[in-house]
């Protein structure tokens, strides 16, 4: 039977099944007839949860006596966009100028396709690996990431599965691989603040309450003072006001209500809890003021309400698979990369319960983006890398 040594070959079948979180699309099935010859057992657990879509998704083991290396990631993608805008079909994998062109090329299609690759040659040249690999990958890391990652580590912990490093294959270099790997990333909560006034004559204000008076003074207090200047290990705290809403299609009433809605990003000087009371204090000392709502002596009348989860700040301290991984890095393409903790949150927020978990993949430039591509020779470089990576981890 032959084997998955090629990434290229391997990506264009993902790329070829339109798995748009949270549809599978065949991602997962092509995946475990990767995995099969490779001797892995595959088992694709569905989970649910009321409000959010059924969301299938793949966990494949390889059992060897040694430590258990767990690779991590997704299948899902962020829909094309407009189609017609992309130089090449956003499903078709077409190859042009050495760029394979499709969504998920580089977030997170290509990673998968190099470790499977990478995990074909190691077996070829050296025989099963001297320990236990699995891949955990989910259908739900693109979309509201329930019935995903963390449901997925949670069933298999309840059946024993325990691992001693994880490695996520999301894109980590900003220009060139060999860049950055991330070791950590910045916690993530949103919340909405609702402002309730008394609607009124905007030609007798002091018959009303506006509630954008109130609202601008609490917005203003989360923007200013800066939360902190950033840590040894994190970038600056930032919150940004994603929404305002007040939806008055008057210009002679004073609106009843108007809300807005904030995503912080924060790091390890903060955590879920200290930030969430640190906004609390700085919206009722802002609530007193009057300087917006002159005549009014009563606080503004506001709500704040926290949603959904926040993920949590993290850095792994695992000095043996930091360096390990950067050794590999090293070792193909010639520089020592960064250790990075910039950007967005990922499903390694989760893994950093079971065990040790550092990310590494391709360059994400073009991720979410029109004309998704990765150049081939990236994707055998990092085929390489994760192949180093596993001769030397299991050494
Ligand atoms: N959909 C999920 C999580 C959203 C995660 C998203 N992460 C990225 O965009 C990664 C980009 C990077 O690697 O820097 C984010 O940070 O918002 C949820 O809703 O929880
Ligand atoms: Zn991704
Ligand atoms: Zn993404």
């Amino acid at each position: 039977m032959s084997l998955p040594t090629d990434p290229a070959a391997n990506l264009a079948a993902l790329i070829r099944c339109p798995s748009v979180t949270p549809a599978e699309g065949g991602a997962l099935t092509a995946l475990s007839g990767m995995l099969a010859p490779l001797g892995f057992s595959v088992e694709r657990p569905v989970f649910i949860e009321d409000g959010t879509p059924d969301v299938e998704n793949l966990y494949a083991r390889l059992s060897g006596n040694g430590p258990h290396l767990m690779f991590a990631g997704h299948t899902d993608v962020v829909p094309p966009g407009d189609e017609q805008a992309w130089t090449h079909p956003p499903f078709a994998a077409e190859i042009a100028n050495g760029e394979m062109y499709g969504r998920g090329a580089v977030d997170m299609k290509g990673g998968i396709a190099c470790f499977v690759a990478a995990l074909a040659r190691h077996v070829a040249a050296r025989g099963a690996p001297k320990g236990s690999v699995s891949l955990l990958i989910t259908g739900d890391e693109e979309g509201p990431s329930i019935n995903g990652t963390s449901k997925l580590l949670e069933w298999a912990a309840a059946k024993g599965e325990t691992w001693d490093a994880s490695i996520v294959g999301e894109p980590t270099n900003p220009e060139r691989l060999g860049d950055a790997i991330k070791i950590g990333r910045r916690g993530s909560i949103s919340g909405t603040i609702v402002v309730r006034g008394v609607q009124g004559h905007v030609a007798y204000p002091h018959l009303a309450d506006n509630p954008v008076r109130g609202l601008v003074s609490l917005v203003e207090a989360l923007l200013h003072p800066v939360f902190d200047k950033g840590t040894a290990d994190f970038q600056p705290t930032n919150l940004e006001v994603t929404t305002i809403d007040v939806g008055n299609p008057a210009t002679n009433v004073i609106p009843g209500k108007a809300t807005a809605t904030f995503n912080i990003r924060f790091n390890d000087s903060w955590t879920a809890e200290t930030i969430q009371a640190e906004v609390h204090n700085r919206l009722d000392r802002a609530a007193r003021k009057s300087k917006l709502r002159p005549g009014k002596t009563e606080p503004v009348d506001y709500e704040l309400v926290w949603r959904g989860r926040a993920s949590p700040v993290f850095l792994t301290s695992n000095d043996k698979l930091i360096r390990t991984l950067s050794g590999s890095v090293e070792a193909v393409t010639g520089r020592y990369p960064a250790l990075s903790t910039s950007g967005g949150t990922s499903d390694a927020r989760f893994i950093k319960d079971y065990c040790p978990v550092v990310e590494f993949g391709l360059v994400g430039k073009t991720m979410h983006m029109v004309d998704e591509r990765v150049p081939l020779d990236d994707l055998e470089m990092l085929t390489r890398i994760y192949e180093r990576f596993l001769a030397d981890w299991f050494a």
